[in-house]
């Protein structure tokens, strides 16, 4: 007869498979080792299926059928169909064997093995949607899995406990099989069809012990200790599940296991598992032959089962030399090897070893994801040069402690430990709106059938940049509002919203997380007062909706003026990660765009980041990791922003995002958005540039030099989107980037310090000239027609010794002459803004780069305060500014007895004061009358 079946016929021992593989199962292979070897069960593990998935292309089709599902879903219905599939080809070993045989296991995620709560629902939701009487769910036996085991079995579920290595262990796990069957008997229970197995690892004690043995061996001197420390080789692993054998008997006989026998209980039965022999100097079938003995099973990996068909000899060995057992593991003890902590550190590594092979099939799941989402997934390419080591090993740091899952665990130590838990709402905000889809329809629909032109947003900052990217990208959509968007106090600015629109058909958006930001406020109140007069008092409120969180003073107003609806934000996501809740969708819905399929794209990248796609498959930490270590690691902390014409809108969006959550505590990142391009040379060495190409209309210059960006060592990142409807993802990667990179750079990445700084300055300023009817007074320190300079005390003390005299030029001068390496200049410019003032702006911007080599930004105030502001007061102190201000006529606000020109010099004192207080090296030129005449100039001075 054949070895494997003699085993089962005249030994009792079952022979399992260690191995499961689709096309294996499907193709009769498992069938055939049945009908042919007498097999009697099958085991998998995590390493099992990363072999099984990772190495073949037999779950393509599977896969690809599949789409764009989460990989943790992916993965595991690719392992439950087979662990189905393979328990249905064993259905019938397990009827024959009255329910005690023919089982498949199949394991808890090793994620889990060090946390019991989540052990036990894990096992409970496997065992529930295996749905299959001869399943065994393996759980480790770690000392957290040890309760679990227990608590299990107390429900009845059939345990293949796995991961054993110790006498100590194993009488646990007995113990915990045993209170297990007590609880179930008491509830009940039919504890005769209770099966389980406890899973002794064999080899991997030879392969450990063996080198503490060599160790020892070299360190002897006695050549006869030497051989006899030689003999143990090979011996341990046998000798210890030998003595495993000998508890099992003691532990599964006396009167409380004959109380559960007597109600019809199995014992537990021993499985001989990791049984390849993994050194080649040993017989190739010693961990089968050696261990057979009755009411045992050896899960066999399929070389080691073909050689034992082969050449393997039965005979009843379990039972053979317990004494020389003893004598083995006494003597390895007098060695001064200590099993124990041998078989501890096995269970760790084999735990981690496990986590290994999880990551691994979870990373060819998410591979093989992406390549069949094709285009319907953004994609990304990163070039890093001298980065990528380090790249490298921050993702490594990453994979092996779980941060990818600790973070969407929503753990604030991935960050700084502070309040990071409660602004993590955005991960989930996704699926959270999928549910509303129909409710922003509705709105759509509502806004449409009103007739609205026009659909003003009044807001700043997160409540403002994300449905402006969204104006700007997907534009008039037929039948529905033009989308616009007001986030200036600069009196023209609002005067030129007012002059677009037709009031009577206008909606308002007014948004505002907190309610209590000056800015849209204000707006509201100018708005509102406006539209009572061309509508009546009664039917403004008609025309405005409110975008704000529950529970603030924006709501309350928004209830007593009447507002149409009110829509609600949620508290644990800050304005800059809010595009994809209300505040983004609101205006998404009221311009026509379909908020299912918005949320759909997004939906595919928030899968493609999951907590189960491990780091380097992860697009969204891949580029956090790239942006953090960029600047760690080389001081390339200027992410210089690059987009194809149509999206590059998302550059002021992503600024915001980046800049606000990094940029504090004297580190962060500077984004460099809307910096015209140009050669390498001009671009020192603290860049990082991030290219977002449209397949559809790009732009060919811009491909040549980021090409040349490239070649020239710069790190460069592409992220390519096939089309438009496909910019949602990037909301979501940007993200949970951002949150990666303030995770790589030590600080929380949701919260800012200094915007409210300034907040408050600001109020405190628009207050007192309420109060006194105009802000003080101020001495400039240099003044011409054209021009009046300020500067604080100690700014103006090391720009007079920097060469500044009487006349403006000399200060800008001296301001610029104060650019070393690694700095960047910003213009932060509180004059209207449009085309005409912007081009001054950025051709001071190209000259500065060229003559100081360095990264320059320009910003409109007050918009940036709720933007790179951040990172400008409370980042590296590497930033030269240089703020503009202008005189526009004033434009009243009902309500108060001060103007809009009031609000946004009030807000570039503010801005200047916390900068000043911050020690930045600041400089105010303010433009007296033509606003443009004054650009000019000073575009010539910095030139
Ligand atoms: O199901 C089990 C144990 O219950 C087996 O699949 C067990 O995990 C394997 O035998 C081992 O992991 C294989 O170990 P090794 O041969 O890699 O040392
Ligand atoms: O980025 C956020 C802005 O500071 C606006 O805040 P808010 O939405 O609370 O008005």
């Amino acid at each position: 007869m054949n070895p494997l079946k003699t085993l089962h016929a005249e030994q009792d021992q079952a022979v399992w498979l260690d191995f499961v593989a689709r096309g294996f199962v499907q193709e009769g292979g498992l069938k055939r080792l049945v009908d042919e070897d007498g097999l009697r069960g099958v085991t998998s593990n995590p390493a099992i299926f990363e072999k099984a998935i990772g190495h073949s292309d037999e779950y393509d089709d599977a896969l690809k059928a599949a789409g764009d599902e989460r990989v943790i879903d992916l993965y595991e219905g690719l392992a439950i169909a087979d662990i189905q599939a393979a328990a249905d080809v064993l259905r019938p070993v397990y009827e024959a064997s009255g329910g005690q045989d023919g089982f498949v296991s199949l394991e808890v995620s090793p994620y889990l093995a060090l946390d019991t709560a989540e052990t036990l629902d894990e096992a409970r939701r496997l065992h529930k949607a295996v749905a299959r009487d001869n399943l065994m769910v393996k759980v480790p036996a770690t000392p957290q899995g040890i309760p679990a085991i227990r608590d299990l079995t107390a429900d009845g579920i059939n345990i293949n406990v796995t991961l054993l290595f110790a006498q100590g262990a194993y009488e646990q796990v007995a113990n915990a099989y045993i209170e297990g069957l007590e609880k179930f008997a008491a509830r009940g229970g039919d504890v005769g069809r209770v099966a389980s197995v406890a899973s002794f690892f064999v080899s991997r004690i030879d392969a450990a012990v063996d080198k503490l043995l060599d160790e020892t061996i070299a360190a002897a001197n006695d050549p006869d200790e030497k051989a006899a420390l030689e003999g143990l080789k090979g011996k341990v692993a046998i000798a210890n599940a030998k003595l495993a054998y000998q508890r099992y008997k003691r532990l599964f006989a006396g009167e409380r296991w004959q109380t559960l026998s007597a109600k019809g209980a199995h014992p537990q039965r021993l499985l001989w598992a990791s049984t390849g022999t993994k050194n080649k100097a040993y017989s190739d079938v010693l961990y089968v032959e050696e261990l057979i003995g009755p009411n045992t099973v050896n899960t066999i990996p399929p070389a080691t089962m073909d050689a034992f068909r082969d050449h393997g000899k039965v005979r009843a060995s379990l039972e053979e030399g317990v004494d020389e057992a003893e004598r083995v593991l006494a003597h390895l003890a007098k060695a001064g090897i200590d099993l124990d902590a041998v078989a501890r550190q096995l269970v760790e590594e084999g735990v981690q070893l496990f986590v290994d092979a999880a990551d691994k099939v979870l990373g060819a799941v998410a591979g093989k994801r992406q390549t069949f989402l094709a285009a319907g997934l953004d994609r990304q390419a990163l070039a890093l040069g001298s980065l990528d080591a380090p790249v490298k090993t921050a993702i490594e740091t990453w994979r092996k402690d779980g941060l990818v899952r600790r973070l969407w665990q929503r753990d604030a130590q991935v960050w700084s430990g502070a309040d990071e838990a409660q602004w993590l709402g955005w991960l989930t905000i996704v699926e959270d709106e999928a549910k509303k889809a129909a409710e922003y329809a509705a709105f759509s629909a509502e806004v449409k059938q009103e007739g609205f032109t026009d659909a003003v947003v009044l807001g700043m900052g997160g409540s403002s940049l994300g449905p402006e990217v969204l104006a700007e990208t997907y534009g008039h959509q037929p039948g529905f509002p033009r989308l616009r968007i007001l986030d200036s106090t600069d009196p023209d600015e609002v005067r030129a919203v007012e002059a677009a629109v037709n009031l009577e058909r206008t909606l308002f958006i007014v948004a505002s997380k907190s309610g209590s930001t000056l800015e849209p406020n204000v707006f509201r109140d100018y708005f509102l007062g406006r539209m009572r007069d061309v509508v009546g008092p009664d039917k403004a409120g008609r025309h405005f909706v409110a975008v704000t969180d529950p529970g603030s003073a924006m709501e309350k107003a928004a209830k007593d003026d009447g507002f149409r609806r009110i829509f609600y934000g949620v508290k644990q996501i800050g304005g800059r990660y809010s595009v994809l809740s209300a505040f983004g969708l609101v205006p998404a819905a009221a311009m026509g765009l379909d908020v299912a399929a918005f949320l759909a794209s997004a939906r595919t990248m928030v899968r493609s980041c999951g907590s189960d796609v491990p780091p380097d498959l992860n697009p969204g930490v891949q580029l956090g990791l790239a942006m953090g270590t960029a600047a760690t690691e080389e001081g390339r902390d200027k992410v210089t922003l690059i987009a194809s014409p149509g999206i590059d809108t998302f550059g002021a969006w992503a600024e915001q995002l980046i800049a606000e959550s990094t940029g504090k505590e004297g580190k962060g990142l500077i984004p460099i958005d809307n910096e015209p391009l140009a050669a390498p040379a001009a671009y020192g060495k603290d860049r990082f540039f991030v290219y977002l190409r449209l397949d559809e209309g790009a732009d060919p210059a811009q491909d040549a030099a980021v090409k040349a960006l490239e070649e020239a060592g710069h790190p460069v990142v592409r992220i390519a989107l096939a089309s438009k409807s496909s910019l949602p993802q990037e909301f979501f990667r940007f993200e949970i980037a951002t949150a990666v990179a303030g995770a790589v750079l030590g600080i929380n990445p949701f919260d800012q310090p200094d915007v409210e700084a300034s907040k408050i300055k600001t109020r405190e300023l628009f207050s007192a000239a309420e109060k006194d009817g105009a802000l003080p007074a101020e001495t400039p320190v240099a003044e011409d027609d054209g021009f009046a300079l300020y500067t604080d005390a100690a700014n103006a003390d090391a720009l007079r010794k920097a060469g500044a005299g009487s006349d403006p030029e000399s200060w800008i001068k001296a301001q610029v002459g104060r650019v070393g390496a690694g700095d960047y200049v910003a213009l932060l410019a509180y004059v209207t803004r449009n085309p005409e003032h912007l081009k001054p702006l950025q051709e001071a911007r190209v000259a500065l780069r060229e003559t100081q080599h360095v990264a320059t930004c320009a910003e409109f105030g007050p918009r940036f305060l709720h933007s790179t502001g951040q990172a400008y007061k409370g980042g590296p102190d590497s930033g030269v500014f240089l703020q503009i201000t202008s005189e526009a006529p004033d434009l009243a606000i009902p309500g108060r007895s001060l103007g809009f020109a009031t609000v946004i010099a009030a807000q570039a004192r503010g801005d200047f004061g916390v900068l000043s207080e911050r020690g930045r090296r600041a400089l105010r030129v303010h433009i007296k009358g033509d606003v443009a005449k004054g650009l000019d100039r000073l575009k010539s001075a910095l030139s």
